[in-house]
This record gives C-alpha cells, sequence and structure tokens, in this order.
C-alpha cells in the first residue's frame, strides 16, 4: 500500500530536526543561512541573488543532511574502526565541505561589496 504524503513529509521532517538537535555544523549552517537571508532582505538583492543564495544553502543543508545520514548508517553497520568506514564518513564530511566553500564564495560575492560600502558610510 501507498504511504500517505503526509507520513512522507512528518519523515522529512523528522529528519531534519534530528539533523538540527545532533549535528553542531548544520546549526552553524543554518545560522549562517538565516544571517544571509537577513542581509539579502536588508540590502535589497535582486531576483537573480536570492536565487545563488538559495542554491548555496539548499546544497549546504542537503550535504550535512546527506553527512547526518551516512553518519548514522555507518554507526549502524561498522561501530567498530575500519578503514571503509572512515572513507564513507570522510568523503560524506568533504561533500561539506566542498558545498560550504561554494557557499562561502557565494556569501562574499553578494555582500562583500555591500558590507564594505556599508561600513565607509559610517566611517
Ligand atoms: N567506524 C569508524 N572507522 C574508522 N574511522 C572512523 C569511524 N568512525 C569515525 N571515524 C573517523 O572519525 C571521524 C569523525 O567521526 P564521527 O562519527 O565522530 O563524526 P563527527 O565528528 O560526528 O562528524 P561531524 O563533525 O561531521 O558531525 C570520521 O571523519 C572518520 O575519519
Amino acid at each position: 500500500m501507498r504511504r500517505p504524503w503526509a507520513d512522507t513529509f512528518r519523515a522529512a521532517w523528522e529528519g531534519i530536526l534530528y539533523a538540527l538537535r545532533t549535528q553542531r555544523n548544520m546549526r552553524v549552517h543554518t545560522a549562517a543561512a538565516v544571517a544571509a537571508c537577513l542581509l539579502g532582505a536588508g540590502f535589497g538583492i535582486s531576483a537573480g541573488e536570492w536565487l545563488w543564495l538559495a542554491l548555496a544553502i539548499t546544497l549546504v543543508v542537503s550535504a550535512e543532511l546527506m553527512n547526518t545520514a551516512v553518519e548514522s548508517a555507518v554507526d549502524l553497520t561498522m561501530p567498530d574502526p575500519h578503514p571503509l568506514a572512515k572513507i564513507a564518513k570522510d568523503t560524506a564530511a568533504g561533500a561539506v565541505f566542498v558545498t560550504a566553500v561554494f557557499a562561502l564564495i557565494v556569501g562574499v560575492v553578494l555582500f562583500a561589496g555591500r558590507l564594505l560600502q556599508l561600513l565607509r558610510t559610517f566611517l
């Protein structure tokens, strides 16, 4: 029998809440995403710029959720030290790092100039 949509959404939401509760990096990335959105709203960035910001946030949060999934699956199947378990966790962490670097670049391109200009008006 097909699973009701409500159950699917509930499961996805529980996964997101679990990652937020247990993963410090997820909380840091979420805080950075909220800060970037506030900056975007404050500076009145364009629709195209919002899309770049949304892409960066989506990539980082998705990678962080996949990283949490890999960590949990590895801990379940291989709780003892194993070279393949290390590779699985390290490459999943690498995926988060790559997306975080992309998000940083997007943040710098969108906000560095605007923040400097704002700073100059106060100095
Ligand atoms: N079963 C294992 N076998 C070998 N190495 C492991 C194993 N579990 C963890 N490691 C190594 O320890 C590191 C940290 O693993 P851990 O499960 O503590 O992730 P974490 O610190 O929670 O990661 P994150 O900070 O991304 O949430 C891994 O990246 C990996 O190099």
